[in-house]
């Protein structure tokens, strides 16, 4: 679905940068835009500064250069600061900040009181039905579970019509079940009511199964800005291939326009010169194993992760390489193999690999420099 096919953006941001210490940008020359109806995803680990563009755009921290707009106004910029409550921004945040002493029904209508009592009344019936919460409107918010707090602040969120609606990292407080189940329900709702949504996370699962557009955040600084799909496949950096999944950095030198690896040839899909050194990045599910006997290459260990079971591999030169089997494909450790290599997309990097400030030095696999 193309969401951004003649229509101007919701929100622009426009080079922008923040710091709270003079001279120490906290992010910077963050550029991305989002269109009506869609929900991107701000992804990136601890640190990276996803807190503090969402803080941004809700107005709540300065911006030291660049712009931001919403629906088409200036909102922020060096000079321009539009406070908060003239933003029709929703927010929900990790911590669900409802009142204490209401009722979910009196938190859901809390922003409401500009409205007669009918029509407060007619949001807050519509609300309870798209949220789930029929039934709860009388509980006060002790009486209700973590994924059922949530929902209020999302209903409370929500009844104010934002242009665009604010997640902080929404699920972290919720068991895995849970949280799988509210990301379902928020994905069905944001769509329902045509919402226009960013949300904060640091779990590639989640922004991949939640977003439209995914921005790939690393030390304040916007790495890649695609569908979900093309961050998978098609990385642009080391960063963002080791980041959002397994990958494997393998050794190629171009020759005849194909680049020559331990595990076969490629593509030179960069049309580099003869004889120039480069990363091949090569996910597990780009890697299958055939049991051969007699073949150099060997099944290190077996991981089982219930659909699957992924394969640590040593080659003949040392380097390791992880491949990914049906849950039932199961080998002995020590098994000969070869390795069939089907790679939808062939993602090259230079050599040697830029440090790509990894999320868990045991995750990929870097090749020796
Ligand atoms: N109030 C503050 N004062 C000074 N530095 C700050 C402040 N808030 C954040 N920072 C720094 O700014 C950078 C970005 O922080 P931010 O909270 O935006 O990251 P994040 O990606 O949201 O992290 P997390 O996933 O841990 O919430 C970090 O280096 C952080 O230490």
């Amino acid at each position: 679905m193309d969401l951004a096919a003649g229509q101007s953006p919701v929100l622009e941001l426009r080079g922008i940068s923040c710091a709270y210490e003079p001279n120490r940008p906290a992010v910077e020359q963050i550029t991305l835009t989002v269109h009506q109806g869609e929900i991107l995803c701000l992804l990136g680990p601890s640190g990276c500064g996803k807190t503090t563009i969402l803080r941004a755009i809700a107005g709540f921290e300065r911006i030291t250069d660049g712009s931001i707009s919403l629906s088409g106004r200036l909102v922020s910029s060096r000079d321009v600061m539009v406070p908060t409550e003239q933003r029709h921004i929703g927010m929900v945040f990790q911590e669900y900040a409802l009142f204490p002493h209401l009722r979910v029904e009196k938190n859901i209508a809390f922003g409401l009181s500009h409205l007669s009592r009918p029509q407060q009344k007619a949001i807050v019936d519509d609300l309870l039905t798209l949220t789930g919460l029929r039934g709860l409107e009388h509980r006060y918010p002790h009486e209700l579970s973590g994924g059922q707090q949530q929902r209020v602040a999302l209903a409370r969120a929500l009844a104010l019509r934002p242009v665009l609606l604010l997640l902080d990292e929404p699920f972290s407080n919720l068991d895995p079940d849970m949280a799988s189940r509210m990301r379902q329900d928020l994905h069905a709702l944001l769509r329902q009511t045509k919402t226009t949504a960013i949300l904060v996370t640091h779990d590639h699962d989640e922004a991949f199964s939640m977003a439209d557009r995914v921005a790939v955040l690393n030390r304040g600084r916007l790495e890649q800005f695609d569908t979900p799909e093309a961050i998978y496949h098609v990385p642009t950096t080391p960063f963002v291939a080791d980041f959002v999944g397994q990958a494997d950095f393998i050794s190629g030198v171009v020759t005849n326009d194909v680049v020559t690896s331990e595990i076969g040839e490629f593509p030179n899909t960069q049309h580099l010169a003869t004889g120039t050194s480069v990363v091949v990045m090569i996910r597990p599910d780009d890697i299958h194993i055939v049991p051969t006997k007699g073949a150099d290459a060997h099944i290190l260990a077996r991981q089982f992760k219930g659909s699957e079971n992924v394969y640590t591999i040593q080659l003949p030169s040392g380097q390791i390489v992880h491949s990914s089997e049906s849950s039932l494909s199961i080998y002995q450790v020590g098994t000969a193999i070869a390795l069939r290599v089907v790679a939808t997309h062939t993602v090259l990097f230079p050599q040697p690999l830029e440090s790509s400030g990894k999320k868990d030095p045991g995750h990929g696999n870097a090749p020796p420099p």
